[in-house]
């Protein structure tokens, strides 16, 4: 069978080559360290993984040539702040027309580009045909378990993202489509700002109101910044969107959560990141999506707060202060708005 390469060791890459290896595929992990590659192939990753045996089909090699010599597909399975580097270095070894499939869900810090853009600022925008993100509610620690699992293979190209589709289907990982690449890419990356909220909540000992409250509004700003940046508002309602907000918000799998519960309970950020010991894309993404908001002149009050509680020392509780003390609001006033004038103007248009 088939050869498929991972760009990455880390917990989603493994989890993932144990769905393909199940399928018959050659998973093979890129690992940067040797002793991450030789735990992998005494089949297990304790470091990421830890208390899942793998496949046998599922291997591990720091040689990056070796690792995509003859792969119909790559799946880029790291930080998306190394994205760009890594792709970079393993563009020269690429099999003409492989497939490529980054499952990171974060946003390029320095360009506040996100990742697909990323691949077609290296690439070429012609390679975007053949370019897929694969997203949604998903942690590695229940897909490696053969948990059932529903999430989204979004490429401009349908026939990219039903390759993908097929690629990973199985009976317990369910893949749909959908043509909205910003819009996955973008709930994706955002979802986890609103994580480490609910998480900071929970180590103040708010209750499950505040949740609430924060997944649902945090939802609201993620739809109007992602709307403005050009992304179809029913993905926000889909696996990608609000499916995705509702795991990382409430399961203890969540790094993200995790280092905002450490957050609330009186952690710095530093050692709130430390104790998680994976990577937690939440930090990053809340600096670049304060810089997209006053971009895109987009309010997103509770990605402020959480700004403020990061990297201004704000204390948590202020910044719940802040948030409840806002001035009225209908619910769907921007949203709605938005969507109502976007509607007219393109009527007017038409009728033009
Ligand atoms: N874990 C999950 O459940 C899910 C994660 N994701 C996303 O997948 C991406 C990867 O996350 P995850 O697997 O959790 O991360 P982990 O922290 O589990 O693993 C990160 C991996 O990336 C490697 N890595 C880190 N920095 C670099 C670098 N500068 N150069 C090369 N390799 C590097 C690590 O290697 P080393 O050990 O040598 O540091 C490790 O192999 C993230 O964007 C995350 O949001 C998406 C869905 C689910
Ligand atoms: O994206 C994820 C689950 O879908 C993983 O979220 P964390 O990075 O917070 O663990």
């Amino acid at each position: 069978m088939s050869k498929i390469a991972m760009i990455g060791a880390g917990s989603w890459a493994t989890a993932l080559a144990q769905v393909l290896a199940q399928k018959d595929y050659s998973a093979v992990l890129w690992a940067r360290r040797q002793e991450l590659a030789d735990l992998i192939n005494d089949g297990e990753n304790s470091r990421y993984l830890p208390g899942i045996p793998l496949h046998a089909k599922v291997t591990a090699d720091t040689d990056l040539e070796r690792v995509l010599q003859g792969a119909e597909a790559v799946v880029f399975g790291v930080p998306s702040h190394c994205f760009r580097d890594l792709l970079k270095k393993a563009l020269p070894f690429l099999q003409p027309g492989a497939q490529i499939i980054n499952v990171a869900k974060g946003l390029e810090e320095s360009t506040l580009l996100r990742l697909s853009q990323v691949f077609a600022q290296e690439v070429g925008e012609a390679a975007l045909d053949r370019y897929t993100v694969l997203s949604g509610p998903s942690h590695a620690e229940e897909v490696g378990r053969n948990i059932p699992t529903a999430v989204v293979a979004a490429s401009r190209n349908l026939a990219t993202a039903e390759y993908v589709q097929d690629l990973f289907m199985s009976t317990n990982f369910r893949i749909y489509t959908n043509p909205d690449v910003t819009g996955v890419e973008l709930s994706g990356a955002l979802k986890n700002i609103i994580a480490l909220g609910t998480g900071i909540a929970d180590g103040l000992e708010y209750g499950d109101n505040t949740k609430a409250a924060m997944m649902t509004r945090g939802l609201a700003e993620i739809t109007r910044l992602g709307f403005s940046m050009g992304a179809e508002l029913l993905t926000f309602a889909g696996l990608a969107g609000v499916g995705d907000l509702i795991v990382t918000c409430t399961s203890m799998h969540s790094r993200n959560r995790r280092c905002g519960i450490e957050i609330g309970r009186g952690k710095t950020l530093e050692e709130a990141v430390e104790s998680v010991k994976m990577v937690v894309e939440g930090v990053r993404t809340t600096r670049v999506a304060w810089q997209l908001a006053k971009q895109q002149g987009v309010e997103m009050p509770i990605t402020e707060q959480i700004y403020r509680v990061l990297f201004e020392n704000c204390s948590p509780r202020t910044a719940v202060m802040h948030l409840m003390g806002r001035g009225k609001k209908l619910e769907m006033e921007e949203i709605v708005s938005e969507k109502i004038s976007c509607t007219m103007d393109q009527g007017r248009e038409e009728k033009q």
